[in-house]
């Protein structure tokens, strides 16, 4: 983690966020903003550099014919944050003064200032970014998804992931109070302009959670029962055990994490639900007795996120894949021994490779002779969802957006 040092203002903020994540490969999570940005500044310096990121293929677009040759990167950065403030509407002057300004006070990039100044006064009078091609996705994820896929889904998907991502949230089944919003077929609802979360009605109270409505869909597809036992095995920061926990089950949540297992305690607390938390690995842990049911909610590349997560194709290469493939194999392997007879697993990945769904689920049945998968019975669940082998294939351009997973539910004699 590196602190971003050199200034004050949130756009300083942001363009020196910009340089840790495309400079020197920060995740946008980890990159610690100066501690005398104010609260509102805070948000805006991470919405301008989200947004940035997000756009950035578009934004390029826009500087390439006024360049001769590409500027240090943290001119360049400057740059693209201020094409981006102009395509959000702000006007010209300001953005230039503020650009210019910025570049002067920058040991790395006062030289430049002028340079500065002149790009950007030679920007057209309208910037839209929206007008241009989506940003695509890296080749190592694109390639494998176009495959699997094909070009006009991956399309679809790359046309969603350059959109602002709604927020949805998973209401308790007994929930009293429920911000406004649209209810998606699921149950989760889909906030608009939810503002300051923890300021709407219901959160203090532990009415309901931010879940992303495609995350909330494996545990939707346990058809869990009251009073069930149900062993969550990578449950941290717990959106899952807190469905599981609210359908009654008696819920173990696992986690190799202790920090992030914390915030299954934090999820637990405020919402009045319970689990039994063990943080442990789960590749050398046994339970004392088996399950009726676990959720693998395994990890993987996350590039189901990416919505979410535009630093993803910066600061991943793809070549973490193959161990992780192998760790979700080794879990599902282990997970599958701590089942009753006639017990379900569900298995899912928030990523869009098919390597961690369809493929990792055609292994798995390959190596366990008698393991079978229960197709899905939700009514609300569009059918073309549903892979040939009886998956659930999630797509981020589904519903107007929601995160790409695989969700695959198995029973093994
Ligand atoms: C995709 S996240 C889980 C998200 C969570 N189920 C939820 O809905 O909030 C994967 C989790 O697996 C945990 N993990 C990774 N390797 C593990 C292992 N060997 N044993 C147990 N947990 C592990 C990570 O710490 C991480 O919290």
């Amino acid at each position: 983690m590196k602190a971003v040092t050199e200034s004050v203002t949130a756009r300083s903020a942001a363009v020196g966020v910009l340089n840790a994540v495309l400079g020197e490969g920060e995740m946008l999570s980890q990159v610690v903003l100066p501690d005398a940005l104010s609260g509102p500044d805070r948000a805006r310096a991470e919405r301008l550099a989200t947004q940035v990121l997000r756009q950035l293929d578009r934004i390029d677009r826009v500087l390439k014919p006024l360049l001769r040759k590409a500027p240090p990167l943290a001119v360049l950065n400057i740059l693209r944050l201020a094409v981006y403030e102009r395509a959000d509407g702000a006007a010209a002057h300001g953005v230039v003064n503020e650009a210019v300004s910025l570049a002067r006070r920058g040991k790395r990039t006062t030289h430049l200032s002028g340079l500065v100044n002149a790009v950007l006064r030679a920007l057209p009078e309208v910037v839209d970014l929206a007008a241009l091609p989506p940003p695509q996705m890296p080749r190592w994820l694109r390639q494998p998804m176009v495959h699997a896929y094909g070009r006009e889904a991956v399309s679809a998907i790359e046309a969603v992931q350059a959109l602002v991502p709604a927020v949805d949230i998973t209401p308790k089944a007994a929930a009293v109070a429920v911000p406004e919003g649209e209810r998606l077929p699921s149950g989760s609802i889909r906030l608009a302009t939810p503002g300051q979360i923890t300021q709407l009605p219901g959160y203090d109270a532990g009415d309901w959670w931010v879940q992303d409505a495609a995350a909330a869909m494996a545990v939707r597809l346990m058809t869990v029962q009251p009073g069930e036992t149900v062993l969550d095995v990578c449950a941290a920061p717990g959106g899952k055990t807190l469905q599981l926990a609210d359908a009654g089950a008696v819920v173990t949540a696992l986690d190799i994490s202790a920090p992030r297992m914390a915030r299954v305690e934090e999820n637990l607390a405020r919402t009045g639900l319970s689990a039994r938390l063990v943080v442990a690995d789960a590749l050398h842990w046994s339970p004392e007795e088996r399950f009726d049911a676990i959720l693998l909610d395994a990890p993987c590349s996350a590039t189901g996120t990416l919505r979410r997560h535009p630093d993803l194709p910066f600061i991943k290469d793809g070549s973490e894949v193959a161990g992780l493939v192998e760790l979700q194999a080794a879990l599902l392997d282990r997970a599958l021994g701590w089942l009753k007879p006639g017990g379900r697993l569900v298995y899912c990945t928030c990523s869009l490779l098919p390597a961690e769904g369809e493929e990792q689920l055609a292994a798995a049945l390959l190596r366990h002779p008698g393991l079978a998968v229960v197709p899905p019975a939700l009514t609300w669940l569009p059918p073309e969802w549903v892979t040939p082998q009886g998956g659930v294939r999630l797509r981020p351009d589904y519903w107007g957006g929601m995160d790409g997973f695989f969700i695959a539910t198995l029973t093994a004699p």
